[in-house]
C-alpha cells in the first residue's frame, strides 16, 4: 500500500514534455494517453496468472499464462480523467468503465459531485481511478469514498501529477489505497494549482484553454 512514483526514464521524459507552456492539445492528449498506458502497466504488476494449454502454431499443445479472472472497472473522473481512459483500455481491454463527474469550486477548492455511474458487482472488482491531477486531493478522496459506499474494496489510483499536500490527505483518509503517479511535484500555489505542474489539465485535454 502507499504511493508509487514511477522512476522509468520513459515516464520521466514524457512528463517533462507535458510541462511545456505552449504544448498543443494534440501533443498533450498523446502524452497523457502514453503515460496512462505506462501507469496501467505498473499498477497491474501483481495481477495473478494461471496456466492454460492451447494449440500452438505447429499443432502441438503449448502452456500459456493468462490473467486469472480479474474483474476490473476503470473510473475516469470527468472531465480530465477521460484523457487517460483510452490509454488504460489499450492495456486492459476487457475492463468495464464507471464514470464519476466532479468539478472543483475554484474559490473554495471543494469538489462538487455531479455524476455517479458505476458498473455492477463493485464488491468483486478492482477499481482503477483515473485523473491526471491530484492537487488538494479533494476530488480523489471523494471518489474513493463513493466507490467504497457502493461496495468496492480494492481501489488503485492512476495520476499523472500529484502534490504532496493532496497525497497526504488521500493516504490519511484511505490508507488501503495504492496511488501510482508519474511525478510528485513541489507544492500547490495559492489557487490550488500544482507547481511546477501541468496547468489546467481538463482545459488542455478538451481544448478549452
Ligand atoms: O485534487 P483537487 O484539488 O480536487 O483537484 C484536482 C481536480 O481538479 C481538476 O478537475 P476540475 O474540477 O478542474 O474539472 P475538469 O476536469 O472538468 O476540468 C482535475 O482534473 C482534478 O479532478
Ligand atoms: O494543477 C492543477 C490543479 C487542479 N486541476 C488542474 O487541472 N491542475
Ligand atoms: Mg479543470
Amino acid at each position: 500500500m502507499g504511493v508509487h512514483e514511477l522512476t522509468h526514464p520513459l515516464v520521466r521524459h514524457k512528463i517533462g514534455l507535458m510541462r511545456e507552456a505552449d504544448i498543443s492539445t494534440k501533443k498533450f492528449r498523446e502524452l497523457a494517453a502514453e503515460l496512462a498506458r505506462l501507469l496501467a502497466y505498473e499498477a497491474c504488476g501483481d495481477f495473478p496468472l494461471e496456466v492454460r494449454t492451447i494449440t500452438g502454431w505447429d499443432g502441438n499443445p503449448v502452456e500459456i499464462e493468462q490473467i486469472k479472472g480479474k474483474k476490473v472497472t476503470v473510473v475516469p473522473i470527468l472531465r480530465a480523467g477521460i484523457g487517460m481512459l483510452d490509454g488504460v483500455l489499450d492495456m486492459i481491454p476487457n475492463a468495464k468503465v464507471s464514470v464519476v463527474g466532479l468539478a472543483r469550486n475554484e474559490e473554495t477548492l471543494e469538489a462538487h459531485t455531479y455524476l455517479e455511474k458505476f458498473v455492477g458487482k463493485l464488491d468483486e472488482r478492482l477499481a482503477l481511478i483515473l485523473d491526471p491531477m491530484l492537487a488538494t486531493g479533494g476530488s480523489m478522496e471523494a471518489t474513493i469514498s463513493m466507490l467504497k459506499r457502493n461496495g468496492c474494496r480494492q481501489i488503485r489510483v492512476l495520476a499523472l501529477v500529484a502534490a504532496p499536500e493532496g497525497l497526504s490527505r488521500v493516504t490519511a483518509a484511505h490508507p488501503d489505497v495504492d496511488i501510482y503517479v508519474a511525478a510528485i511535484d513541489r507544492c500547490l500555489n495559492g489557487h490550488g494549482y500544482i507547481l511546477p505542474g501541468l496547468g489546467d489539465a481538463g482545459d488542455k485535454i478538451f481544448g478549452t484553454k
